[in-house]
């Protein structure tokens, strides 16, 4: 691993559920110009039968290894690097499993349920020399690093005054089967970790960017939050973040409980604003509209035809492997820790717990 040689990236995927389904399909699309060749190589689900299904419905062609323990995708040595798309409490049980093999690990996010157990995942890749990162798929959006060229380096806006970003689903606990991961608590249910973690994660992109921000030594942002909860977990959540080292506020909501709107986040600034817009959620972008005076245009995301864009990270993290990179530098291990930091804060002040938190 780590050679120039490396053209394919052989794939193991743990847990055959809805994300892992995206994340497939997403890499064996056919792309003219794909820097990588993502191979799925095993497939590890609590049944065998739901593995072959999953095999012929997402990656046809690729033939994987399919497997009823997740060990054996951990141990298979036709895999490279494993994609953890199991609920979040199994994420450090699972990423820890691949990890003492000798794997590289992809675990989706949020990486782990609170930062201890980040800092436990992180400092096991680091002693086993393999690649680690959260999957945290919007980062890789060609749309960020535009907006933060507009923002940071040509400060369009001039000097930020608030940032409003939203990730709302309109799927009420009441509209869930109570087995749902996202009414389990049991399971890590709850708005905040898993989407009120995207809105965390833009204003991470917009103000802890920004450069102002880090010439100041990158103060944590003031912070209170309130959340509403639902059989003990987070249904709603706000968070209002003020950077007062850039006179900046950063107000990040989160719900279950409306569909929200495709424009979900708003910058303003002295001379104007930027909004940002996706057709389905915050995680994923579809375009930015600039409107400052005498310069209003808008800027769409190219994706292939049929995909949704999980193959930007993917590439990101071959790119990683092929130049011998333990970590990801536009998703790096600090800045997860950081975020599911604020999350721990902010479900400390509002009463959440979850198992995980226990000594
Ligand atoms: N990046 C993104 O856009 C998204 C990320 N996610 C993240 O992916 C993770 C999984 O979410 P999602 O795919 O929606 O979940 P699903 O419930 O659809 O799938 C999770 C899979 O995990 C496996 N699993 C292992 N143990 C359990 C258990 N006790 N209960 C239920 N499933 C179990 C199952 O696979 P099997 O039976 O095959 O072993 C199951 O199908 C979450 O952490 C979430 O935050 C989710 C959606 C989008
Ligand atoms: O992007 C997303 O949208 C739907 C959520 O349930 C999911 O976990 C999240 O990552």
């Amino acid at each position: 691993m780590g050679s120039k040689e490396l053209l394919s990236l052989r794939w193991g995927i743990v847990g055959c559920g809805l994300i892992s389904s995206w994340f497939v399909a997403d890499l064996v699309l056919p792309r003219a110009a794909a820097p990588t060749n993502h191979v799925i190589k095993a497939l590890g689900s609590s049944s065998v039968l739901k593995g072959h299904n999953f095999a012929k419905t997402h990656c046809p062609s690729h033939h994987p290894s399919i497997y009823a323990s997740y060990e054996e995708v951990y141990n298979d040595p036709e895999v490279d690097i494993v994609y953890i798309g199991t609920p979040h409490v199994f994420h450090l049980e699972n990423a820890l499993g691949a990890i003492k093999a000798g794997k590289h690990v992809l675990v989706e996010k949020p990486m782990t349920m609170n930062a201890r157990d980040a800092e436990i995942l992180i400092a096991t890749a680091k002693e086993k020399g393999v690649f680690l990162m959260e999957a945290l798929w919007t980062r890789f959006n060609p749309l960020v690093a535009h907006l933060q060229r507009l923002l940071h380096q040509e400060r369009i806006l001039g000097p930020l005054h608030r940032v409003s970003i939203d990730f709302s689903l309109h799927m009420p606990f009441s509209s869930l089967p109570t087995t749902s991961r996202a009414v389990d608590p049991s399971l890590g249910a709850g708005a905040l970790l898993d989407i009120g973690i995207y809105t965390l994660t833009w204003a991470a992109l917009i103000l802890d960017s920004h450069p102002d921000h880090i010439a100041a030594g990158s103060p944590t942002p003031w912070m209170a939050s309130t959340m509403s909860l639902n059989n003990g977990v987070d249904e709603t959540t706000a968070i209002l973040l003020n950077y007062k080292d850039i006179g900046c506020q950063a107000i990040c909501t989160s719900t279950y409980g409306s569909p929200g709107k495709k424009e979900f986040c708003r910058i303003e600034g002295e001379k104007g604003e930027i909004v940002i817009g996706a057709t389905i959620a915050a995680s994923n972008p579809g375009w930015l509209e600039v409107k400052v005076s005498g310069r209003e245009e808008r800027i769409d995301v190219k994706r292939m035809e049929g995909a949704k864009g999980f193959y930007f990270e993917a590439d990101a993290v071959a790119e990683d492997l092929r130049a011998g990179r333990l970590e990801n530098d536009v998703c790096p291990l600090g800045e997860s820790v950081r975020i599911i930091g604020l999350m721990d804060m902010v479900r400390k002040i509002n009463g959440l717990r979850y198992p995980q938190d226990e000594d």
